[in-house]
């Protein structure tokens, strides 16, 4: 079998392309434009590359884009200053802070400090509750992009056994929830899982989202499965640098009916999905309808 290739960089480009739209009739009808702010403390060489990206799509949709960036020293108590100011902001409706944060920083507290209702990153512990009992609530970005795709490929999820291998609060644990929210039946597995490739073989939809490079091989997918990279791992291979995801593309891709390639594939509907709630959010601040499509 050769698997489907899902192009979430295309799939991205369709999702922005209908924010766009949908802020192009907001100015128009309403007279209000969604804005966001990006928050980077530090200079992570992928954040910074992340965040840079985040400002110019933002921009390209029509929305108010404003960057923060703070030293590496930056004290804690400046930051939440700082994010207390952009929640009292009216011209703000989506706040997002580059994770990770330096180590000195708390990372719970800050991220608890924003609005749930401007967090775009849908982390704030009032989400996470929202969304972990079936409520409305901000939705983390890169589960949703797979949840989007996942939707767009297969239509109804219901009753198909998906397994999730990672179990991060950014990933794991959401991408659970919604998948779950779809009436599918979910395993959550990770390192300590026993025999990890029985587990797996079992999933009509795998979501390798573990943080280990290529350490999902073509034999723990059950033929036709589906299979979710959430994996960036940069690795140095004949002496080149390369981009590769947790699932192994090649034999994966030998045996799964769809897959997700890296890059391409999961990485570009993070950021189309982070526009896609700041419109959500905007919409909701200013009680108007949500979005159809572009949230869950
Ligand atoms: N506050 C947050 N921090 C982080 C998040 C997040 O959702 N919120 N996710 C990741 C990083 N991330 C966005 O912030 C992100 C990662 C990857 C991509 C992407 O488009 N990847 C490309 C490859 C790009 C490359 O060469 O590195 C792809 O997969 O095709 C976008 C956003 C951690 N931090």
């Amino acid at each position: 079998m050769t698997a489907t290739i899902i192009d979430g960089k295309a799939f991205a480009a369709r999702v922005r392309g209908q924010v766009a739209e949908h802020v192009s009739r907001l100015a128009e009808e309403n007279g209000i434009q969604p804005g966001l702010a990006v928050v980077l403390v530090g200079a992570d060489p992928a954040s910074e590359v992340y965040v840079k990206s985040k400002g110019k799509m933002t921009v390209e949709v029509g929305m108010h884009s404003v960057e923060h960036r703070l030293a590496d020293d930056t004290a804690e108590g400046d930051l939440l200053a700082l994010i207390a100011t952009l929640n009292a902001d009216p011209k703000i409706h989506g706040i997002l802070v580059q994770l990770p944060l330096p180590a000195h920083l708390n990372s719970e507290l800050v991220i608890n400090s924003i609005d749930p209702a401007k967090d775009v990153d849908g982390f704030h512990i009032s989400n996470v509750g929202l969304l972990g009992t079936g409520q409305k609530s901000m939705v983390p970005c890169t589960p949703l992009g797979c949840l989007m795709m996942l939707r767009d490929h297969h239509g109804d999820l219901s009753g198909m056994n998906a397994v999730v291998v990672g179990r991060s609060n950014i990933v794991g644990k959401p991408m659970a929830q919604l998948l779950l929210g779809d009436s599918c039946t979910v395993t959550i597995a990770h390192s300590r899982t026993k025999d990890l490739k029985a587990v797996c073989q079992g999933a009509d939809i795998l979501v390798a989202a573990v943080g280990r490079a290529e350490m999902i091989t073509g034999d723990y997918v059950k033929p036709g499965a589906t299979v979710i990279d959430v994996g960036i791992n940069r690795i140095e291979r004949d002496g080149k640098k390369k981009l590769v995801g947790d699932a192994e593309f090649a034999s994966c891709a030998a045996v799964a009916g769809a897959i997700t390639p890296v890059p391409g594939g999961v990485g570009p509907m993070t950021i189309a999905c982070l526009l896609a709630n700041t419109l959500t959010a905007c919409c909701r601040a200013n009680g108007l309808a949500e979005p159809q499509g572009l949230t869950v």
